[in-house]
């Protein structure tokens, strides 16, 4: 049986080994499939161990993308992301405020009040040419040779992973392994590099409610999410608690987004998450700092042409569906336009 990589306050998100699904006994992957099913049901969480994708590559990934915060502001601006329909470039801190509010005068209200306190970079697929990348200059002053490559490389191993955690999903549901490869082949996601830069730890005490990224859910179907080993990424417990979950190495984080709930008639959980500062580990200093947190988000989606409407085995009957089907992509857009 998988172990608990987090529990508190009724929340268990489980550590399952991913290799087990991919080169297990039928049995072996079959039980892991109903532990990553169940998890997504219960916590909307889970960790997963052994993705194929080697340490050293994700080790890579995290030394480019601090590289590429250590630009000037200026060269980052020059890249700012521009449109929800794009959903690529730069944010500079402030920009994006994550949060359960659907309005944007309401987001805009809590983002002068209380800006999150981080810098992020979007990556979409490279192959739409409606909506290019904003690929920063690999030159002697950047010090980013080989960041594209690094990048677009990571991308197709995270969409080639979210088509087996689907495929573990479907088998969990004793749907066909393949059922969602066809929502999910075009690789409609975006790699989120993501760093939240040093503060000093009064900031916390001095506006009430500052966090480094408010609460929100996810939009899409699943999230990967590598996280440094600072801490500060918190999940909603059923009772409404803030549980750490707290970063375990060599493992990453999944957890199901809005469209995926949806898509499930709601059997699967799309919970509220937030990054907040680090669990203290002494008594705490004015004037200290917290140093700087970085993490990695995939955030994948089904097609963006595709039409989601509840997965067979969801509901009983007709009535029984909780949602009306919906485009993939303009749920998307529709999303992102209330936060950005
Ligand atoms: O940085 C993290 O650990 C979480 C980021 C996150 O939840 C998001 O960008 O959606
Ligand atoms: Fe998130």
């Amino acid at each position: 049986m998988e172990k608990a990589a987090v529990q508190g306050d009724g929340l268990l998100i489980p550590l399952i080994d991913f290799s087990k699904f991919l080169d297990g006994s039928p049995a072996q992957k079959l039980e892991t499939a109903k532990a990553i099913l169940t998890g997504f049901q219960t916590a909307g969480f889970i960790y997963l161990s052994n993705i194929p994708i080697p340490p050293a590559t994700v080790a890579h990934v995290f030394d480019t993308s601090a590289s590429f915060f250590r630009l000037p502001a200026s060269t980052k601006d020059s890249l700012a992301w521009s449109t929800p329909e794009a959903n690529r470039g730069y944010s500079s801190p402030g920009r994006e405020k994550v949060s359960q509010l659907t309005s944007s005068a309401a987001v805009s209200a809590l983002r002068t009040s209380i800006p999150d306190i981080k810098e992020s970079f979007e990556i979409g697929r490279d192959d739409e040419p409606s909506h290019p990348n904003r690929w920063p200059p690999e030159t002697e002053e950047t010090k980013l040779a080989g960041f594209k490559q690094t990048m677009t490389f990571f991308f197709t191993q995270l969409a080639s992973l979210h088509t087996s955690v689907m495929r573990a999903i479907a088998v969990g549901m004793s749907l066909p392994e393949t059922f969602f490869d066809r929502f999910v082949c075009d690789g409609d996601n975006t790699l989120r590099l993501l760093h939240y830069p040093a503060v000093r730890r009064d900031v916390f005490q001095i506006n009430l409610g500052q966090v480094r990224a408010g609460e929100h859910s996810d939009y899409g179907s699943i999230t990967f999410l590598f996280q440094d080993d600072r801490g500060g990424l918190q999940v909603q417990s059923p009772g409404g608690a803030f549980v750490d979950a707290t970063p375990i190495e060599g493992t990453c984080v999944v957890n199901a987004g809005d469209l995926l709930a949806r898509w499930s008639n709601e059997t699967i959980k799309s919970t509220v998450h937030r990054v907040v500062e680090p669990p203290r580990k002494e008594e705490s200093k004015e004037g200290e700092t917290y140093p700087a947190r970085y993490s990695i988000a995939y955030f994948c989606n089904p097609n963006f042409k595709d039409f989601i409407e509840a997965i067979p085995g969801t509901y009983a009957t007709e009535a029984d569906k909780k949602y009306e089907g919906i485009n993939s992509g303009e749920y998307l857009v529709q999303r992102l336009k209330a936060t950005y």
